[in-house]
Parts: structure tokens; C-alpha cells; sequence
């Protein structure tokens, strides 16, 4: 499970910009679940991600995972059971290096030691395996550099990667928004055929509400530091696209933003 409790979370303090973006924020993501976040732009998503996988630090209150309390954790120990996926396919892989290169090293992560233990003929099979099941030929590209590939491609092998070790924690911030609709469809199918395997508790920040609404078994809609609607289940299940626009127009309205 992750839980964060009490949070406050100030920016930019002791100056005249002072934000308080969270103030008393709690949220609890049960173990198994697939929680799609959607919210206006500087509503507080990217922070929520911030916060929970150590990059930001809160001015009050806490962070566990798993029962395990993580506030004062760094970033890369959190790592070993969180895995994330950013909106830039860069962000996920090194440009010049292979495929078979970037495959070794998330292999390797977390180990003691380097490369050249970790591309043996059996590990090679295993990544070409591995590569095959994305349906995207990159089994047979095993020496091109990871640079060349598209976007796509990238972001495929970004959410491979960041899988391959077994994290329990998956982070996806708006991982398929740099990518084509059709390309972005088939990130999110994969995306969902990996989280269903591994059985991985999944927190999917969007600007897609389609996806939003199709993928998931529970939605959270944030404005301004806040959880507005929080469904789950059967009344996930029911939730439509429109549904979600007529909320983001009350929002509007209320608050003026
Ligand atoms: N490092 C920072 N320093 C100062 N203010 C920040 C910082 N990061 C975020 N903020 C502010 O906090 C608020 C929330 O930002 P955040 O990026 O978390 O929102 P978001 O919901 O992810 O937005 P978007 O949909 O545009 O990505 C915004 O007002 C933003 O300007």
C-alpha cells in the first residue's frame, strides 16, 4: 500500500511566490490497484509523484510504503521497489547506447556489478524474449543504439526496462503525452498487459481521459492540491468521459481557475 498522511507541501517559502500547494493532503492506494490521476494543469499531480517517489520533500507529515514509513528515504533506495516512467521516452534510456546495452543495465540495477556479467548468451535469449513480446522488431535490433529508435520505441523499451527488476510500485507521469494516438494506444495496452502480469500497484498521471476512463480500476481527479472525485470499482466502471468534463467545468466555475 502507499499512503500519504498529513502532507504539506510548500513551494518557493520565505519569498514573496510562497505556494501552499498541499495542506493536509491524505491519500491511500491499496496493493493491486491501477489508479488513473487526471486534474487541471499545476493542480499537484507531478508533486503527488514527486513526493512519493522521493525527488520532493514534505514540510509535514508522511510517506509509507508497504507499512514501511519512507519519508526520510532517498530517492534511489525508494527505487529498488518503485519504478517510474516519464513523459519523455529520453528520460527512460540512454541514447547512445544499444538496445542489448540498455537492456544489461536495468537488468544489473541494483547489483554490484557492471555490464559485461550481465550479457551472457542466456541473458541475450531472455532480452530477446523479452523484446519480441512488444510486437515491435526490436528483438532483431539488438545493436542499434537505443538514440535511433522512435519515440514509441523508446517509451516501449523505457516501460520494459523499468519492469524488468521486480519493483512493486509502478509510476507512469503522463508517460504515452509525447507519443501519436496510435502509438499511445498501443503504450497504454502494453502498459496494462504489464501491470496486470506482475500485479504492480499503478499510479497513472493523464491528460487522456479516455485512458483515464478505460484503464484502471479506480480515478482520482486533483484541483489545487486536492483530491475532487475519487472513484472506484463499479462507480469507476460507470464513469464516462463527459462525466469528467462537466466536473472539470464546476471546477472552473467555482473557483474561477
Ligand atoms: N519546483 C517548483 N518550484 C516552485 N513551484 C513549483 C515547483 N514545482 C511545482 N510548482 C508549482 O506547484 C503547482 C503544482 O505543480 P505540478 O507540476 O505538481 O502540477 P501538475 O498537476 O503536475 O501540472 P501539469 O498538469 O501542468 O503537469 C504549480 O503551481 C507549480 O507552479
Amino acid at each position: 500500500m502507499i499512503e500519504l498522511k498529513n502532507i504539506d507541501k510548500y513551494y518557493n517559502i520565505g519569498t514573496v511566490n510562497e505556494i501552499c500547494l498541499f495542506k493536509d493532503f491524505n491519500l491511500k492506494i491499496q496493493n493491486g490497484d491501477f489508479v488513473s490521476v487526471i486534474g487541471s494543469n499545476g493542480s499537484g499531480k507531478t508533486s503527488m509523484l514527486n513526493l512519493i517517489c522521493g525527488s520532493l520533500q514534505p514540510e509535514k507529515g508522511s510517506i509509507s510504503l508497504g507499512g514501511e514509513d519512507i519519508t526520510k528515504q532517498k530517492e534511489f533506495v525508494r527505487q529498488r521497489k518503485i519504478g517510474r516512467v516519464y513523459q519523455d521516452p529520453a528520460m527512460g534510456t540512454c541514447p547512445s547506447m544499444t538496445i542489448l546495452e540498455n537492456m544489461s543495465l536495468a537488468d544489473n540495477k541494483g547489483r554490484a556489478y557492471g555490464l559485461a556479467l550481465g550479457t551472457n548468451k542466456k541473458r541475450i535469449s531472455h532480452y530477446r524474449e523479452m523484446l519480441s513480446q512488444l510486437g515491435l522488431g526490436l528483438e532483431d535490433m539488438m545493436g542499434t543504439k537505443v538514440g535511433a529508435l522512435s519515440g514509441g520505441q523508446r517509451q516501449a523499451m523505457a516501460l520494459l526496462m523499468t519492469t524488468m527488476t521486480p519493483i512493486e510500485f509502478l509510476i507512469l507521469d503522463e508517460h504515452t503525452a509525447a507519443l501519436d494516438p496510435k502509438t499511445a494506444e498501443l503504450i497504454m495496452q502494453l502498459t496494462d498487459k504489464i501491470v496486470r502480469e506482475k500485479n504492480l500497484t499503478t499510479v497513472m498521471v493523464t491528460h487522456n481521459l479516455r485512458f483515464a476512463v478505460e484503464y484502471g480500476n479506480r480515478l482520482i481527479m486533483m484541483h489545487q492540491g486536492q483530491a475532487v472525485l475519487d472513484k472506484a470499482g463499479k462507480e469507476k466502471e460507470a464513469l464516462a468521459i463527459e462525466d469528467l468534463l462537466d466536473q472539470f467545468n464546476e471546477i472552473s466555475i467555482e473557483t474561477g481557475n
